[in-house]
């Protein structure tokens, strides 16, 4: 170990954030994710302080008062933050903490923790990720469209990130992330 790191894995929904860092948990079980808080409903089968932890708006804002988030957004009509006193201590501790979240809030990440190591990831195609979020089967025609339309906007910000990759095949997306990582450690 050489010391804690902050790696963001950014990009509009669908994309496969959540499928990568996965994978790359497998290959580094020492790697260590931060738990989201979101004010959506949970979804079938997620499993609250696993997927995130699930507050009500009143809960998300006082803890925006109290500055606890490191960073929070909304996003599609919720709120998501990450807890910000956690992935402090696991970077004292010389961890390697992961965040998967959106764009806002991965730019907000450059002013609390410059010398993070923040990748954007891209889907092959626009077609391509509404196939992947249709195919996932968690979200409504409705909620599919405000993403899609989401990412978008999201993908005009791409240039702001460290790094760019295409998660088409993901053994090779996943190769690209993690060659990187240890080119940084
Ligand atoms: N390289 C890939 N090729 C084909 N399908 C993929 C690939 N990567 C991920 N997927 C599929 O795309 C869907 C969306 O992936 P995932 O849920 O990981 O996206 P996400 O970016 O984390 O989304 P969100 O931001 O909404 O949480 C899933 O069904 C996943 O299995
Ligand atoms: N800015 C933040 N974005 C986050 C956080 N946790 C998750 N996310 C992102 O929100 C969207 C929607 O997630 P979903 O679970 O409803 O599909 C997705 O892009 C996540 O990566 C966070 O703490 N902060």
């Amino acid at each position: 170990m050489k010391g804690g790191q902050l790696i963001v894995i950014t990009g509009p929904s669908g994309v496969g954030k959540g499928t990568l860092v996965r994978a790359l948990l497998v290959r580094h079980p020492e790697f260590y994710l931060s738990v989201s808080a979101t004010t959506r409903a949970p979804r079938q089968g997620e499993v609250e302080g696993k997927d995130y932890y699930f507050l009500g708006r009143e809960e998300f804002d006082r803890a925006i008062a109290a500055d606890e988030w490191l960073e929070w957004a909304e996003y599609a009509g919720n709120y998501y933050g990450t807890p910000r006193l956690k992935v402090e201590e696991k970077v004292a501790q010389d961890k390697l903490v992961l965040l998967e979240i959106e764009v806002v809030g991965a730019q907000k990440i450059k002013e609390t923790f410059p010398l993070a190591l923040r990748f954007f990831i891209l889907p092959p195609s626009m077609e391509e990720l509404e196939r992947r979020l249709r195919d996932r089967g968690t979200d409504s025609p409705e909620a599919i469209q405000r993403r899609l339309q989401r990412a978008t906007e999201e993908m005009a910000l791409r240039d702001e990130f460290d790094l760019q990759i295409v998660n088409d095949d993901l053994d090779l997306a996943l190769d690209a992330i993690e060659r990187a990582i240890e080119k940084r450690r």
